[in-house]
């Protein structure tokens, strides 16, 4: 048994604008920045780590939020908690002061996917597994009793899922032993910032060719003959048979992303990822009939499990990407992996950031064990920036992500790097 003692946050800005590193259409110039959070017990050296991401001056807000939710978890038992994990999820996120600056979305939200991983973090810590095996090594009773069902049932219910989860739990010996062997696969977004000239794309595409990667997502958006320029560079180093995804971080109307994807369909992509606003289901539904056979994808300002609910039930994607932190944590994660297996959507998940890649590396691994059963026509993405900062950073080999192996959920920093990236007013 151990309690919660306190909790602390620390606002951490990395100054990647400086090299346009994750720049794109709609964030010209986003710094990298995580509202970290630690929880410690009265155990000694058992603490639990979780961040939320964010790209600059929003994580005030969020490490505020954060701070709003430390009566929530000083005091409680971990015993408590692993008991029954979605008493604990539903707890977290009752508060009904809290709740009404949400519900279940904006600044809370990314607060409670910050507290929420650090107790899962904290949980897998004090089993001495990784947050991949402690889930994987559940029963499908165990996993189901993970998740807040409510506002969901019209999409699934505990016993669909129970029976979904069962049925998959056959051959999961199998695919453990694929997953030490292989890993999960992986695309780049490194290459294609939309701040990278022509040269420093066309030199990073055939980078990411040589390391292996069979995937690679480019910036779009901005300017069309830029893209159409851009795109024929990337798609004349991959070449005709590898994917090549674009992303347009919401910066279109609804008409106006059917025509200029038109123009772009020339390349041959295999999604278009957020062509509009994030809470836009229909107008995703439209988009997706509209360019077909491109897929679309959408998720990584996906709010919640509600939201995710009505793209999937919709028709409105192909390919759901969610996102670990900006659900309320592992727990509502499960839900929408759940509702896209379901409905035989793949996830693949938004990372990069900071802590992303080192977070859903163990969601997918989740997905492909327990809950999907497959990994057919799935790639989690990597960017590789800042995880010199991690303890236990995520390792990539041949284009995939390998299962982590240190106890926790790979979200621990090193104490170096929160001191000298600690946000200085
Ligand atoms: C500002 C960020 O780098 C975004 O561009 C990034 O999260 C992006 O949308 C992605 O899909 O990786
Ligand atoms: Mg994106």
């Amino acid at each position: 048994m151990a309690v919660i003692q306190s909790l602390r946050v620390v606002d951490l800005r990395f100054p990647t604008s400086q090299h346009l590193d994750g720049s794109d259409a709609m964030n010209p110039d986003p710094d990298y920045s995580a509202a970290y959070v630690i929880l410690e017990t009265d155990q000694p050296g058992l603490n639990g780590h979780g961040l939320t991401f964010t790209i600059g001056r929003g994580n005030d807000i969020c490490c505020a939020a954060i701070l709003a939710m430390k009566h929530l978890v000083i005091g409680l038992d971990l015993d408590w908690i692993a008991a029954d994990m979605g008493r604990f999820w539903r707890h977290i996120t009752s508060d009904s002061q809290l709740r009404w600056i949400g519900p279940d979305k904006g600044a809370i939200h990314l607060a409670t996917g910050a507290v929420v991983n650090a107790v899962w973090d904290l949980w897998a810590k004090s089993v001495g597994k990784p947050v991949w095996q402690l889930v994987a090594e559940m029963s499908p009773e165990e996993l189901v009793r993970c998740i807040d069902f409510r506002y969901i049932t019209d999409c699934i219910t505990p016993d669909e899922a129970l029976a979904l989860l069962t049925e998959r739990a056959a051959g999961k010996a199998e695919r453990l032993a694929i997953l030490q062997r292989e890993g999960y696969p992986c695309y780049t977004t490194s290459a294609g910032w939309l701040g990278y000239g022509d040269e420093k794309l066309r030199r990073l595409c055939q980078e990411a060719v040589d390391a292996g990667f069979n995937h690679v997502k480019l910036k779009v958006g901005r300017d069309k003959e830029d893209d159409i320029r851009r795109l024929r560079i990337a798609r004349e180093v991959l070449g005709p048979n590898r994917q090549l995804m674009i992303d347009a971080n919401q910066v279109w109307d609804v008409g106006q992303a059917v025509d200029w994807l038109k123009d772009l369909a020339f390349a041959k992509p295999w999604f278009i990822e957020e062509p509009t606003s994030p809470d836009d289901i229909e107008g995703h539904r439209v988009i997706r009939e509209s360019v077909a056979p491109m897929q679309v994808a959408t998720g990584e300002m996906c709010q919640n499990r509600i939201m995710f609910k009505q793209f999937i039930m919709r028709g409105a994607i192909d390919v759901v990407q969610i996102d670990s932190c900006r659900l309320g944590g592992v727990n509502e994660i499960l839900a929408v992996m759940l509702m896209a297996a379901k409905y035989n959507l793949p996830v693949c998940p938004h990372a990069g950031g900071v802590g992303l890649c080192e977070y859903v590396q163990h969601l997918s691994m989740i997905d492909y064990l327990c809950i999907a059963g497959t990994r057919e026509g799935r790639v989690i993405e990597y960017v590789d920036h800042l995880h010199e900062h991690f303890k236990e950073p995520c390792v990539i080999q041949n284009a995939a992500y390998m299962p982590p192996t240190a106890a926790g959920f790979s979200i621990e920093m090193l104490p170096a790097s929160l001191v000298q990236y600690a946000f200085k007013p």
